[in-house]
């Protein structure tokens, strides 16, 4: 990816089944859940790089005894960060009595993070600031131990607002309003309201007060108090809680648009946002994992039962197929073949633009998360070669000679390393006239491997938000190999919309394919159809979000996606450089056939699967007109 797109935010959560000598005896170590986890999240920190957080619970403390830890960082490494922190506990402990380290009862006692029950996250911020606060997991802390709650998602709702004033309705007075507080207190109320009713139920059968909380622990209905204080949300979620008392849950939405993947064994249940993240982590096959369904929740009781219970009924699946393109690792078994699916349907629209001239043309990749495509694009290009020489084969009248044969079969693509991404040189003296030129140095090219003046350069890339870093660098370093032409493949469809589901791309102007649109409609003369989507989408402003119409397909109704990348070849061929440049995309029907099961295009097509996405949608395109450059939701 050469823009710098942001990533999802991942979530990773552990329930050790067992008691915690067991690990020692079998594995060695008293931290064998706390280990686990930091692999669970350096394995998914892809997923997030403004902050991360851990959670731990222990089971059956003592009154008196601290049963919930957290560490939260937005160090540079937070993910180090956090580990070196909870690890120096450890390390002081061991110099003073290394036999402490495996004495599992002391350290429950004497340390924190030594419980059954573990929640990470990794954050890349979609709502409010990058500061510690925001980072997850987020705490309700209270004296009955299960009314205590901690929450951590991957996740973002496009109706915050409407759920924050319902917490001003019942009379609450949150402290702050950021997405997360608001979830947090939405579950923490219905788990205040679940708690009062089984304590005047226990209450009124005669228990007394220590066993009373024992009860409610026992019988307090998590999918009831989940599907109270979600059935109102709207947005894409896999949000992960964890209770006082030991219960747990993992709620995913009902259109699957976040994903959560599952593990379960006598001895530990595992969640996280990637499936490979916990084969490697757990060292398990890729049919032992499965999928959280959409809509459904994964509770963990404290007893160690683990179930998947339907909380809202699942709705058309719209699974985010950005999470295949892009965000997730391409190490999973069907990502993979799908990112090399998505650059063999690339290529009949390669050839088509470079004239067949497979002589003349070489193919490389921008690195590095667009590595799988281009070896799908290669295979793509073997089957068309392969057919051709098929038919030069048949077409010799008799035997073929040696020197036919040699020809024919020595056919292949030219594949090189053209470009290379030197280390992300952040700390640019930013306004200083040196910078552009600094910026464009972030890639660097492998000198002589193109024909100067004859050849086409193909580099595929895994998508074009808003193409500054292919105009600001790739492009101008690309250059200076003087090719022909460079041809940038996009193994995504063109970027026309926002995304409000947990992507942080929320502004129109930030969409090259809409910029190309709007440079058109008003090119042509026909910016009336701006004013016209202008003046619509102004009138729906107020309405509920459930009649709202995504009117700013009509920006690009008027063009084929073939003007629309002409036109975004255009905008981001630098001024000075000698090569034509021309990029393909995918299209979304050939997306569809790559990425079957992650059907979500919301971001391509505009058809979002949740009403507020079209609420969204609206309000991007109003702040676009009206100058704002604030977020839609
Ligand atoms: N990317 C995400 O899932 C972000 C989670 C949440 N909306 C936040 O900003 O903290």
């Amino acid at each position: 990816m050469s823009d710098a797109i942001k990533h999802e935010c991942g979530i990773a959560l552990i329930r050790l089944k067992k008691p915690l000598q067991y690990y020692v005896d079998k594995y060695g170590t008293a931290f064998y859940g706390l280990n686990k986890l930091h692999l669970l999240m350096e394995k998914q920190h892809n997923r997030g790089q403004d902050g991360a957080g851990v959670a731990n619970i222990k089971l059956d403390m003592e009154p008196g005894e601290r049963y919930i830890s957290r560490y939260r960082s937005i160090d540079p490494k937070p993910i180090q960060d956090i580990f070196d922190h909870i690890n120096k506990r450890f390390y002081e402990i061991g110099e003073e009595n290394p036999e402490l380290l495996k004495d599992v009862h002391y350290l429950k006692k004497n340390a924190g993070f030594t419980g059954e029950l573990f929640l990470g996250h990794l954050r890349y911020g979609t709502f409010g600031r990058n500061s510690i606060e925001s980072c997850h997991p987020f705490l309700r802390q209270n004296n009955w131990i299960t009314r205590n709650l901690v929450v951590a998602g991957n996740f973002n709702l496009t109706n915050v607002d409407e759920l924050f004033d319902v917490l001003l309705e019942i009379g609450q007075h949150p402290k702050e309003k950021s997405d997360t507080v608001t979830v947090l207190e939405k579950i923490g109320h219905f788990l205040d309201v679940a708690n009062d009713e089984l304590v005047q139920k226990y209450q009124s059968l005669g228990y007394n007060s220590h066993d009373i909380y024992q009860k409610v622990a026992e019988n307090i209905d998590i999918p009831q108090i989940l599907k109270q204080s979600s059935e109102v949300w709207d947005g894409g979620y896999a949000m992960a809680g964890l209770f006082g008392h030991g219960d747990a849950f993992v709620l995913r939405d009902p259109n699957g648009i976040r994903p959560a993947f599952y593990f379960e064994d006598e001895e530990v249940c595992v969640v996280a946002s990637e499936r490979p993240v916990i084969q490697t982590a757990f060292n398990l096959k890729y049919d032992q994992i499965k999928e959280l369904t959409p809509g459904h929740a994964l509770i963990i009781k404290k007893n160690g039962t683990v179930s998947e219970v339907e909380i809202n009924a699942p709705k058309a699946p719209a699974k985010c197929s950005f999470e295949r393109i892009y965000f997730s690792r391409g190490n999973d078994y069907d990502i993979y073949q799908e990112r090399k699916n998505l650059g063999r349907n690339v290529v009949p629209n390669v050839l088509k633009t470079i004239g067949y001239d497979l002589d003349n043309s070489v193919f490389s990749f921008i690195p590095n998360t667009a590595e799988g495509s281009f070896y799908g694009m290669i295979k793509g290009l073997e089957d068309y070669l392969n057919e051709q020489k098929y038919e030069q084969l048949l077409a010799i009248d008799g035997k073929p000679s040696p020197e036919q044969l040699k020809e024919i079969l020595n056919r292949r693509a030219r594949i090189e390393k053209i470009a290379i991404k030197d280390a992300k040189a952040r700390t640019f003296i930013t306004q200083d006239d040196a910078r552009d030129d600094m910026v464009a140095q972030v890639y660097d090219i492998t000198y002589g491997s193109v024909v100067r003046g004859k050849d086409n350069l193909v580099v595929i890339d895994d998508s074009i938000v808003r193409g500054t870093t292919l105009k600001q660098s790739i492009l101008r370093i690309l250059d200076r190999l003087e090719p022909k032409r460079i041809l940038v493949v996009s193994s995504a469809p063109q970027i026309r919309y926002p995304d409000c589901y947990g992507i942080d791309m929320a502004k129109m102007g930030d969409f090259i394919a809409f910029d190309a649109a709007i440079t058109l409609l008003k090119e042509s003369g026909r910016k009336h159809i701006i004013d016209e989507c202008y003046r619509k989408s102004k009138e729906q402003e107020k309405l509920p979000k459930e009649q709202i119409v995504n009117y700013v397909k009509e920006i690009y109704a008027p063009f084929t996606a073939e003007e629309i990348s002409a036109q975004i070849a255009k905008m981001l061929t630098p001024e000075n450089i000698k090569a034509e440049v021309n990029i393909v995309y995918q299209t979304v029907e050939d997306l569809h056939k790559a990425c079957p099961g992650n059907t979500g295009d919301w971001y391509f097509t505009g058809n979002y699967p949740t009403p507020g996405g079209n609420k969204v949608v609206n309000k991007a395109f109003i702040n676009y007109i009206e100058g704002k450059n604030e977020r839609a939701y």
